[in-house]
């Protein structure tokens, strides 16, 4: 029998509350870790996410070393895609012009835009490639999922690619179908949550996570505009500060302090009242946005699933259920398989089974 080649893949997925990271042999996880960043400790950064790097990069450094595992073994890095260019999805090679892109934010700034840089600066340490996979800024959008009302703002698919399209395939093989034969209503309740309408397997409708749709942990989702308009001309705010409001200091952090879910549960199991409101607000604008994508779909839904940290909360999806299962079966499928997915898709590459994708 023919030996396999053995690869050691690192991924890297910095989000809004978290870095998570892990290094895989093959499809083996020898180490996972998840390293939490509180409200707090994100707030001395400004909301400037690229002051961010040296940061994350020395907690992934420090996690790594406690892992014993011996860098120089590496075959190839992997990182989150940020808010890049819209692009289609798959393996893509992280070259400079894509660093430049996430350094400016093509598409705005994103915790996410940190996966690419630092995946890089590691990958270049110990001349092995790095890749990105399904970036948040995968457009699968139709035609008329673009009009917002104002051609000057039209909408954009800004989303949780990675996981939703990792979730939605592995959901299907549980049941014994196919991806690409189910329409589907995909749900990432993380610190951004993303609704999406998933027809055969492309996304051709949802929420942009950093501006539209239900408040999360940490974001405000839609707010009424003429109100917004006021705040930005009140002297109160700068731009950038008005940004961090929706972004970073939204939703559960707003009204309750923090961006912890788990930690709002427990205030709701506590008594606490005004936890309660919140948490139950949240999922039931989670629940209007599933509403919005069964009439992108005309009804036709098939199964409805959560995912994200924020499913394995059996009172916030109990919440959504209630609302919505009159729609589709509601399946829940807590935590995320982002950092799967990447590890596969880095190695098909490695493998030789998929040309990794350059960067339009
Ligand atoms: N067991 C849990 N119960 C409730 N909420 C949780 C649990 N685990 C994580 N969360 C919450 O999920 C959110 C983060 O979800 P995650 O998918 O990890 O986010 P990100 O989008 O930042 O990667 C946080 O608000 C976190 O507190
Ligand atoms: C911008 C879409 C991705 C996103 O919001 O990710 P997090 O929930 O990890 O912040």
């Amino acid at each position: 029998m023919m030996s396999q080649e053995v690869f050691y893949i690192l991924a890297i997925n910095p989000g809004s509350t978290s870095t998570k990271l892990t290094v895989y042999e093959n499809e083996k996880p020898l180490f996972q870790k998840t390293v939490y960043h509180s409200a707090r400790e994100l707030s001395s950064f400004d909301g400037d996410i690229s002051a961010q790097y040296e940061y994350r990069k020395e907690q992934v450094l420090k996690y790594l070393a406690q892992s014993d595992f011996d860098l120089a073994k590496l075959s190839a890095v992997v990182g989150r895609g940020g808010l890049l260019k819209p692009i289609e999805g798959g393996v893509y090679l992280i070259d400079e012009r894509v660093i430049e892109d996430a350094l400016i934010g093509v598409q705005g700034q994103h915790a996410s835009n940190l996966g690419v840089q630092l995946a890089k600066g590691i990958a270049d340490n110990y001349g092995v490639p790095s890749f990105f996979v399904d970036p948040p800024s995968v457009d699968e959008f139709e035609p008329l999922a673009r009009l917002s009302g104002l051609p000057e703002l039209p909408r954009r698919s800004i989303l949780h690619a990675l996981n939703l399209k990792a979730v939605g395939r592995r959901m299907a093989g549980d049941i014994g179908r196919k991806f690409e034969d189910l329409n589907l209503i995909l749900t990432h309740l993380g610190g951004g949550i993303s609704v999406v309408a998933s027809r055969r397997g492309r996304f051709i409708d949802g929420n942009n996570a950093t501006e539209e749709g239900p408040f999360s942990p940490e974001r405000s989702g839609h707010v009424p505009v003429r109100g917004l308009i006021q705040l930005c001309y009140s002297g109160k705010y700068n731009a950038r500060e008005l940004d961090r409001k929706l972004v970073g200091q939204g939703g559960l952090v707003a009204y309750l302090g923090t961006n912890d879910a788990s930690e709002v549960e427990k205030r709701v199991k506590s008594g606490d009242a005004k936890a309660r409101l919140v948490f139950e607000a949240m999922a039931y604008q989670v629940s209007k946005e599933i509403g919005a994508m069964a009439c992108v779909l005309a009804g036709k839904v098939d199964y409805i699933v959560l995912t994200g940290g924020l499913a394995f909360s059996e009172i916030f999806t109990g919440w959504v259920r209630g609302r919505t299962h009159w729609i589709a079966p509601v399946l829940v499928y807590p935590g995320e398989e982002e950092m799967r997915a990447m590890v596969e898709g880095a190695l098909r590459v490695l493998r030789g089974e998929e040309k990794p994708r350059v960067y339009p």
